[in-house]
C-alpha cells in the first residue's frame, strides 16, 4: 500500500505527474489542509526494469472449468452461459432518553480547550506542570502518580463523578472470610446442584493457579495493518498465553469471602428476585452499593430465563449482568466472545466465588481436556470459550450431556452481524436453534456497546430475541470530551496536544495508529521529546507486548501507541485519554477505542486527527477483501466438484493454496462457506479444520501384507502417491472410501503409530466440509453470494465515510450554538455517533472521491501490455492501481510496478470499470 516506485516496463504511463491528492477534495473547505508533501518526490527515478516477477496466475491453476467460467481472465456473464448441473441530522431534543445527562461533563471544562483550527487559540504550557510525565518516567510509585494524576484533574477543571449511571463511585471491594469453598454451588455429573461437603467450615478460600492456555504462535501481520481480526483466536499466541499464566497466579489467590452469608443471599435471591435481595447480593460480591443503569433490567430479564438483548456504553458494566445470575442459575453459563485476551481478562475479572474455566482452539490438547474434565466434574460455573470451540460437535456434546446449560451468554455479539464493524463468520454460526437444541440452554444474553438498527435486527433475528426484551441505554458515556482538529502535519500537532491542556495533564494516554510502521515512529518521536512511550502491534514480539501491557497497567509508561491490536479487554480504569492518530475505520471502532478511557468515571479526552490523506487511503483498504464473480464462481467450482459431487460426502479445500487460486482472504473464504451453510438452502455443513494431508512411512510390515489385515491401510494404499519412499494422501477422501469421518481415520493412525507399524506427518490446514445438497444452479448461486458480498463491501465504505463525515462535519459545518468549542466538539460528535447508531444516514460525503481521471484507462492499457504474461481479472487490476495487495497479488511483487496505488484517489468502482473495458478491449486483440 504505501510503496511506489518505477521499476518495471510499465514505466512508459500514459499519465503525467501524478496528482499529490484527490483533487475533487480540494474543492472542499477542509481539504485545503493536505499534507503538501510531495509523495512523487521520495519515488526513485524511473528506470527501465524487469516485469514484476510473474504472479501466481489464479486462472492457469485452475482445474478445467466444469461450469461456466470464461476463457477471459474476467469474467462477462450473460445467463446463457450458465450450464445448470444435473441434479445432484437530528435534534438534540430527539435524542434518546439518558443521552445526556444533567450535567454533561463538556460543559464541564472550566479551560479554554485547545484549537486546532485557530492556533492562536492554544495555551503556553503551564511552566509547573508542562510535563509531569516527563520528570520521573517510570520512577513515580503509583501512589504518587495517583494524587498527582488526581491534582491534575482537579485543576482542569473538577473532579469528575462517575457519571456512568446514577451512582457514587464504587466503594473498595470487602470480601469477606470464607465459609466453604470457591464455588459453593456446584454441579454433579447429572447437572444437578449440590452444596459442598464443607459448608460452613470457614475454610479459606484460595484460588488455585492454573496451567498456561496457549502455546506460543508469535505471528505477525502481514502488511504491516493490524486490523481487528488479527487479535482474534486464529492469531493469539504467546501474548495471550503469558496473560492467562499471570491473571491465574495473581487474580485471586488472595481473596477471601463468605461463602455462607453468599450463599444465602443467593438462596434469597432464588426465593424472590426482589430488587432488594439482588442489591444485597450485589453489594456482598461486588462491593457496590446500586445497580447501575441497566444492569438490574438485564439480570432480572436473564433470572426469568427470557433471552435478552443489551446494549449499554463500553465501561458500563456488562459483565456483571452475567455474572451475577452465573452466580444464581443452577447450571453453567457458557460465554462466547470473539477474542481470547478478552476473555481471559474477564475471567480474572471474575468474584473469587465464580469459579471460570476458557476454551479456545489455541489451547494444546491437554490444557482443553483439563477444562473440559473441570467442567464434568461440575467445578467450573463461567466457561469463556471462543465461537471456534463452541461450534466443535465434540464440545457440544460434552456439554450437552454433562451439565446443564443456564445461560449462554454472546459477548459482542455485533460479531454476529455482517452489518457490523467487526463480523465474524464463526459468529454468524451462532444461532438460537443450535443453543436450543444441541445444548438446551434456557436463556441467551447478547450484549454490545456498537449495535446499529441493522446490526441489531441480525444479531437479534439470530439469537431469536423479540424486541420486547431489549435493554438499550445509550451508547456513549458522557465523561469523555470528544475533539477533532483537521492536521497538516500530525506529529507537530500531536506534540502541541500533549504540550497543550488539558492533555499536558493526563497521566495515561492510548494513541491509535493504523498501520504498526506509525506506532513505532511516533513512539520513537514522543520519547525523542521527553514523553516516555512504548508501541504496540502485532507484529512485536509476544513477551515485549507483554511487558508494554504491564508497563502502561503499573503506570510505568504514560503512552502507548497502538494499532487496534491493543485495547480489547483493557479494564484499565485511568485511562486519562485517547488520540487518534489516524481516522478509525467507522464510528462503532472509534466508540469502542475512546471506551478505553475514563473507565473510572472520571471525566476523560479524547481527540481525533484527521485528514483528507489517511481517509483516501483507508477508503481503499476497504476494497481488499471483495470479491467478484469469476472468483466466487471458482470457489464453488472447487467446493462442489462435478466428477466428485455425492451428498453426505465429506470434503476439504487447503486453506492457503485456495486462498491464493482464489485470490481471496481466509476470512472471505470462511465467510462463503458460512453462507453457504446458513443461507436459504443449507449447502454443507461446515466441520472442524483439519491437517488434510498425510505424509505416511511404513516401518514394521510391508504395506501390502498390513493392507490385508487393516482396512485403514488398504484404503490409504488405494488413493495415495508415491513420494520420495513416502504415501501421500488426502485425509478426507481415504475417510470418505472407509466411511468414517477424518477424525475416526486420525485415530487408527494413531493406534498404527503406537504398535509401530507407522510414521506420519499431517499438513496443509483445510476447510472441510460434508456436501449436504449440491447446487443445482452455480450461476445464480454465485450470483447472489457476489450481490451479497458486495453489500458487506459497501457497507464498509459507508461506515468509513460516515467517520470522515462525522470529523469533516465538526470541523468544518458545526456552527457551535449547541456547546461546541475550539476543538471541542462533544455535542455535535456525540449527536453524529448516536445519530448513525439510530440509523440516520451520514454518507452524504462519500460522492466526494474523485470520479474519474482522462489518463486512467490509458494507463491501465499501458499496464496490461507491460504485464502480459499475467492475467487479470478488473478487480485486480483495479486493486493495483488503489496499491491493495490481495493473496495472489502480494505487495511484495506487485508493489514494484509504477502504477502500484496511482489511482488511489479515484472511487475503486470507476477503475474496476475502466479496467474492465481496457480488458475486454486488451484481450479481444489478443485473440485475433
Ligand atoms: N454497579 C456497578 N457499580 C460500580 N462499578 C461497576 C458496577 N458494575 C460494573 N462496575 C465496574 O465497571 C467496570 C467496567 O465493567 P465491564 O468491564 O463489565 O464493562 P463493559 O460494559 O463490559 O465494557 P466493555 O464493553 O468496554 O468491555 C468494571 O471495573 C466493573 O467492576
Amino acid at each position: 500500500m504505501e510503496s511506489d516506485s518505477d521499476s518495471d516496463g510499465s514505466h512508459v504511463s500514459a499519465t503525467p505527474p501524478r496528482e499529490e491528492r484527490p483533487s475533487s477534495l480540494l474543492k472542499f473547505k477542509a481539504s485545503s489542509s493536505f499534507s503538501t508533501k510531495s509523495s512523487k518526490s521520495k519515488r526513485r527515478p524511473s528506470t527501465p526494469a524487469q516485469p514484476p516477477s510473474k504472479p501466481q496466475s489464479t486462472q492457469e491453476q485452475l482445474p478445467s472449468n466444469p461450469l461456466c467460467l470464461p476463457t477471459l481472465p474476467f469474467q462477462i456473464r450473460r445467463p446463457s452461459d450458465c450450464v445448470p448441473l444435473p441434479s445432484t441530522s437530528q435534534s438534540i431534543e430527539i435524542l434518546p432518553a439518558g443521552y445526556f445527562s444533567k450535567s454533561t461533563s463538556f460543559s464541564r471544562i472550566r479551560r479554554p480547550f485547545v484549537n486546532f483550527e485557530d492556533s492562536s487559540g492554544i495555551e503556553p504550557p503551564l511552566d509547573s506542570v508542562s510535563n509531569p510525565g516527563m520528570k520521573n518516567e517510570g520512577k513515580e510509585t503509583e501512589v504518587e502518580r495517583k494524587s498527582q494524576s488526581a491534582t491534575n484533574i482537579a485543576k482542569v477543571g473538577n473532579r469528575h463523578p462517575n457519571l456512568i449511571g446514577a451512582n457514587a463511585p464504587a466503594p473498595p471491594v470487602k470480601l469477606r472470610k470464607c465459609g466453604g469453598e470457591g464455588n459453593f454451588v456446584r454441579l454433579n455429573m447429572n447437572g444437578k446442584r449440590r452444596k459442598f461437603l464443607n459448608k460452613g467450615s470457614k475454610k479459606k478460600f484460595t484460588y488455585k493457579g492454573r496451567r498456561g492456555y496457549m502455546r506460543n504462535r508469535g505471528k505477525s501481520k502481514q502488511g504491516g495493518e493490524d486490523q481487528m481480526h488479527s487479535v482474534f483466536e486464529s492469531e493469539e499466541d504467546a501474548f495471550v498465553s503469558q496473560m492467562a499464566q499471570k491473571n491465574s497466579r495473581d487474580s485471586r489467590g488472595s481473596k477471601e469471602f463468605d461463602g455462607k452469608v453468599i450463599e444465602e443471599a443467593v438462596s434469597a435471591v432464588r426465593d424472590d428476585p426482589s430488587d432488594d435481595n439482588l442489591v444485597n447480593l450485589l453489594k456482598l460480591v461486588y462491593g457496590y452499593d446500586s445497580f447501575r443503569d441497566g444492569q438490574l433490567e438485564a439480570i432480572k430479564m436473564v433470572l426469568s430465563g427470557k433471552p435478552a438483548m443489551l446494549i449499554l456504553p463500553t465501561g458500563a458494566g456488562k459483565s456483571l449482568c452475567y455474572q451475577l445470575p452465573a452466580l444464581i442459575l443452577p447450571g453453567i453459563t457458557l460465554v462466547v466472545s470473539p477474542l481470547v485476551a478478552l476473555m481471559i481478562d474477564q475471567q480474572r475479572q471474575l468474584p473469587p466465588m465464580i469459579n471460570g474455566g476458557l476454551l479456545c482452539s489455541s489451547q494444546t490438547p491437554e490444557e482443553a481436556s483439563e477444562t473440559l474434565k473441570r467442567i464434568q466434574e461440575g467445578a467450573t460455573k463461567v466457561l469463556f470459550v471462543s465461537p471456534e470451540r463452541f461450534l466443535n460437535e465434540e464440545f457440544l456434546s460434552i456439554i450437552s450431556t454433562t451439565s446443564t446449560v443456564s445461560l449462554v451468554v454472546v459477548d459482542e455479539a455485533h460479531c454476529i452481524s455482517e452489518w457490523s464493524h467487526n463480523f465474524r463468520p464463526s459468529f454468524m454460526r451462532l444461532r438460537a436453534s443450535l443453543l436450543h437444541n444441541k445444548l438446551n440452554a434456557s436463556s441467551i444474553l447478547a450484549m454490545t456497546a456498537t449495535a446499529t438498527t441493522s446490526t441489531l435486527d441480525a444479531i437479534m433475528s439470530a439469537l431469536d430475541i423479540p424486541f420486547t426484551n431489549l435493554i438499550q441505554k445509550t451508547q456513549l458515556r458522557d465523561n469523555m470530551q470528544l475533539s477533532v482538529s483537521l492536521t497538516r502535519n500530525r506529529m507537530k500537532d500531536l506534540l502541541m496536544l500533549f504540550k497543550s491542556p488539558p492533555f499536558v495533564e493526563v497521566q495515561s494516554i492510548i494513541i491509535y495508529c493504523k498501520f504498526q510502521s506509525e506506532t513505532d515512529i511516533v513512539s520513537r518521536y514522543l520519547n525523542d521529546n521527553n514523553i516516555s512511550a512504548k508501541s504496540y502491534h502485532s507484529g512485536i514480539a509476544a513477551k515485549e507486548r507483554s511487558y508494554v501491557q504491564e508497563l502502561f497497567s503499573s503506570n510505568k509508561i504514560r503512552v502507548v501507541v497502538a494499532t487496534v491490536a491493543f485495547g480489547m479487554g483493557l479494564d484499565k480504569r485511568d485511562v486519562g485519554a485517547v488520540i487518534h492518530y489516524s481516522l478509525p475505520e467507522s464510528l462503532e471502532a472509534y466508540v469502542q477505542e475512546i471506551g478505553r478511557s475514563g473507565r473510572d468515571g472520571r471525566l476523560s479526552f479524547c481527540h481525533l486527527f484527521y485528514d483528507d490523506e489517511t481517509y483516501v487511503k483507508l477508503r481503499s483498504l476497504m476494497y481488499s477483501d471483495g470479491v467478484d464473480e469469476y472468483a466466487v464462481n471458482k470457489f464453488l467450482s472447487e467446493v462442489f466438484p462435478a466428477d466428485r459431487i455425492s451428498n453426505g460426502q465429506i470434503c476439504s479445500l487447503i486453506k492457503e493454496s485456495a486462498s491464493r487460486r482464489f485470490d481471496m482472504k481466509e476470512e472471505v473464504i470462511l465467510t462463503l462457506f458460512t453462507r453457504l451453510e446458513l443461507g436459504d438452502v443449507q449447502y454443507l455443513q461446515l466441520l472442524p479444520q483439519i491437517n488434510a494431508t498425510c505424509n505416511l512411512n511404513f516401518h514394521k510390515t510391508a504395506p501390502m501384507l498390513l493392507a490385508q489385515k487393516i482396512s485403514a491401510v488398504a484404503a490409504i494404499l488405494k488413493r495415495s502417491e508415491n513420494k520420495q519412499g513416502l504415501y501421500v494422501f488426502d485425509v478426507p477422501s481415504v475417510a470418505n472410501d472407509m466411511g468414517v469421518t477424518a477424525f475416526e481415520l486420525s485415530n487408527q493412525l494413531h493406534n498404527l503409530k503406537l504398535s509401530g507399524e507407522i510414521t506420519y506427518e499431517m499438513k496443509d490446514l483445510a476447510y472441510c466440509y460434508r456436501i449436504v445438497k449440491a447446487p443445482t444452479d452455480f450461476c445464480s448461486l454465485s450470483a447472489d453470494l457476489t450481490r451479497w458480498l458486495l453489500e458487506v463491501e459497501k457497507s464498509k465504505v459507508r461506515k468509513l465515510d460516515a467517520m470522515f463525515n462525522a470529523a469533516y462535519f465538526a470541523v468544518n459545518i458545526c456552527d457551535k450554538t449547541q456547546g461546541c468549542s475550539g476543538s471541542n466538539h462533544t455535542p455535535c460528535l456525540q449527536r453524529k455517533i448516536l445519530d448513525y447508531f439510530a440509523g440516520v444516514d451520514n454518507s452524504y460525503f462519500s460522492k466526494k472521491m474523485d470520479q474519474s481521471s482522462p489518463f486512467l484507462r490509458a494507463d491501465i492499457k499501458v499496464f496490461l501490455q507491460s504485464n502480459s504474461q499475467a492475467k487479470f481479472t478488473p478487480r485486480a487490476t483495479a486493486r493495483i492501481m488503489h496499491g491493495i495487495a490481495s493473496p495472489a497479488y502480494p505487495s511484495t511483487t506487485w508493489s514494484t510496478t509504477h502504477f502500484w496505488g496511482r489511482y488511489r484517489h479515484i472511487n475503486f468502482q470507476v477503475v474496476m470499470e475502466a479496467a474492465k473495458e481496457e480488458l475486454k478491449n486488451f484481450v479481444g486483440k489478443d485473440m485475433l
